[in-house]
């Protein structure tokens, strides 16, 4: 069963919210599941639900209510902390409800009360509801008294999404609860995935509680915060250098992925262009470092200055504008096996001629014909086959494929995503060129899939702003110029 992290289960919470689904909704629907699965564990007896103060702790609110409505089930609410510690406007609300439908919610804040609270030891069913995937760090007091007293009670125990303490993504904890059960949301987190876990979660049950597909499928809003973030206190070169190769055929192509990757944020951007399209990019801005290589095209002599360069970027971007040739795809392919990271696009794709390249982090950006040079044959038209035949190259190559069209298709051999921002508009030259940019910068400080999809994702959007204003007139640097508005609005 496919198994998700806290930061993707997030994801998909914000693209619900982006698509109208609330919050709220989603914890109603995980709160009557919590509720149902108390009922159909005993007709009659004392419930006790111990929520924290986040989310986790939201959802105990609205099982309790559902609960509250059994009569021979007598529901009780602890919550550890004050009303006025609750953190979410939702758990909030929820926690409001209560006593409208008659529940009295204890609210303790010392490890010794709940020592001496005769109500949790006395359950027969406790609901643990202390912290799900928001749980970071050392378990700090009372938590770490209410983990413990509800281990030692010998009550039954149902765990809200994961066992308190619990890490959701696999990493290692102090301690947990060790549950009798546990009902977790939408998918299965990593960490239960994990085999040897049950004695802390007891049977897992994966609860659907109406999360749209799209959401998950299509890359959104939620998915760009799962990029790293820029440290406040971070230095020169720490969020990305760049490096492109590319002209020779075109000068204006590695310019635009260049200006591209410098909007989205790359520190350093250095271009190592052929002669005479060397002077021109040098002229277009001063924001540009420019290396001049020995040819007017890229050729096989010119590949000792380039490896050594690579090895002062994080990120080599190559194809855009280089033109095709016997020599230039010879290059390309002695270049590819000494890079750690590197975007190929355009041209660039002449040079894949023994990958899988070991050891080498790559992402492909083609569109429909050049991925079709790439398999050897028309890819299929229907979505579903389309994306099978990505899926398919991006597992055999060990590659992450971004393949452009309406709708974009990007894998990792494993994974498949969708991005639908841009706009027919966007089929004018130079896009491509300003995506690689944008890709290649995420790509510095972030895994290959997230970089290619969040690019693909803010390119679109920049692209959507820019075709408000000048319709089926945009233009690449019209992208270019809103890309900062993206990812200001989005990665703040
Ligand atoms: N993401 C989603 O789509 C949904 C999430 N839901 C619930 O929301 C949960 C996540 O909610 P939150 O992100 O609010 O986080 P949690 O409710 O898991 O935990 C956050 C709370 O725990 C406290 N805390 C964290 N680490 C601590 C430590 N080491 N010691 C003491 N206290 C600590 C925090 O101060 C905060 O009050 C999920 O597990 C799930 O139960 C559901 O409502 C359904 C939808
Ligand atoms: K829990």
């Amino acid at each position: 069963m496919k198994s998700i992290t806290s930061s993707q289960m997030q994801a998909i919470d914000i693209n619900c919210e982006c698509l109208g689904l609330s919050r709220m909704q989603l914890m109603e629907n995980a709160g009557a599941s919590i509720a149902q699965a108390v009922r159909s564990s005993i007709s009659s007896g004392r419930v006790v639900l111990v929520a924290g103060r986040g989310n986790n702790g939201g959802d105990a609110f609205v099982a309790a209510r559902h609960l509250s409505s059994y009569e021979d089930i007598h529901t009780q609410v602890i919550l550890i902390g004050r009303r006025s510690m609750i953190k979410t406007e939702e758990a909030l609300k929820n926690f409001d409800l209560l006593k409208y439908s008659g529940i009295e919610a204890m609210q303790i804040t010392d490890s010794s009360s709940l020592e001496n609270c005769e109500s949790l030891r006395s359950a027969d069913i406790i609901v643990d509801a202390i912290f799900g995937t928001g749980v970071k760090g050392s378990i700090r007091e009372p938590e770490s008294t209410a983990i413990d007293i509800i281990n030692s009670t010998g009550s039954s125990v149902i765990s809200v999404d994961i066992p308190s303490g619990f890490d959701p993504d696999g990493n290692s904890f102090e301690k947990s609860i060790m549950a009798d059960k546990t009902l977790t949301f939408h998918r299965l987190k990593k960490g239960l995935a994990r085999e040897d876990v049950e004695r802390y979660t007891g049977a897992i049950e994966v609860i659907d509680i109406g999360v749209c597909r799209d959401a998950e499928v299509y890359v959104g809003s939620g998915n760009l915060t799962m990029l790293n973030r820029r440290q406040v206190d971070s230095h020169k070169g720490q969020s990305g250098r760049i490096l492109v190769v590319g002209g020779g055929e075109y000068f204006g192509a590695p310019a635009l992925t260049a200006m591209a990757s410098l909007r989205t944020g790359a520190d350093i951007v250095t271009l190592a262009l052929p002669r005479g399209v060397d002077d021109i990019v040098s002229a277009y801005s001063p924001n540009l470092i420019v290396r001049s290589l020995s040819d007017d095209r890229l050729c096989v002599e010119d590949v000792p200055v380039i490896l050594k360069m690579i090895q002062s970027h994080d990120v080599l971007v190559i194809g855009n504008g280089l033109g095709r040739s016997d020599e230039i795809g010879e290059a390309i392919s002695m270049i590819l096996p000494y890079c750690r990271k590197v975007v190929v696009d355009a041209d660039g794709f002449a040079g894949l001629k023994n990958i899988p390249v070991n050891d080498c982090d790559m992402i492909l950006t083609p569109h429909a014909g050049e991925f079709s040079r790439l398999i050897g044959k028309k890819p299929p038209s229907d979505p579903l086959h389309r994306l099978e035949s990505v899926l398919e190259y991006s597992r055999k190559n060990r590659v992450v494929t971004l393949l452009k069209g309406k709708v974009d298709i990007i894998s990792d051999g494993e994974d498949v995503l969708l991005n639908r921002t841009g706009n027919e508009g966007m089929t004018v030259g130079g896009t491509g060129d300003v995506l690689a940019g944008i890709v290649g910068t995420l790509f510095a400080v972030n895994p290959a899939m997230e970089a290619a999809s969040c690019g693909a994702f803010i390119n679109g959007v920049a692209g959507d702003l820019a075709f408000e204003e000048h319709s089926y007139g945009l233009l690449a640097t019209d992208i270019i110029d809103r890309i900062t508005e993206v990812t200001r609005k989005e990665m703040s």
